[in-house]
């Protein structure tokens, strides 16, 4: 189960977003927010993040304007690694060294062909488990 979080500024990239998973057969739980109408990010991105550190869902992906306020904001939950990211490379590394829980992007950044890329990266590496960022991991907790 996929957590997914939005302020107005990533609403548009979202519903790509939500097309896609559902092409792919994935499962997500929709914390909001349901409009272009302007909103305050940290009220997603912290929603969708409680339901990745509680367990309620695998992972998240969050959207704002530029995906930094939203990946801070998820970032202050206990047990979320939020990571932002706008290239494959960092999608990739993320997950396989930072075992992050958390995809966060910008819809201002970046278009919806170089995001869903992103968001399958995201969604399709595992982690690792290599000793140095097993330790690593464990001492930013
Ligand atoms: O980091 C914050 C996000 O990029 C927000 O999406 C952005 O600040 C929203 O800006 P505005 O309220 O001007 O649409």
């Amino acid at each position: 189960m996929i957590a997914l979080g939005c302020d107005h500024g990533g609403y548009e990239l979202m519903q790509e977003v939500i097309k896609h998973l559902e092409e792919r057969g994935l499962e997500y739980k929709n914390f909001g927010c349901y409009s272009t109408e302007s909103v305050d990010y940290p009220v997603y991105g912290q929603a969708a993040a409680k339901a990745v550190a509680s367990g309620e869902c695998d992972k998240g992906i969050i959207i704002c304007g530029t995906g930094i306020g939203i990946s801070i904001s998820a970032n202050k939950i206990k047990g979320i690694r939020a990571a932002l990211c706008h290239d494959c490379f960092s999608a990739q590394a993320t997950r396989e060294h930072n075992d992050a829980n958390m995809l966060a992007m910008g819809a201002r950044v970046i278009g919806p062909g170089l995001a869903l890329k992103i968001v399958d990266i995201f969604l399709d590496t595992p982690f690792s488990n290599d000793e140095r960022h097993v330790r690593r991991i464990g001492m930013i907790e």
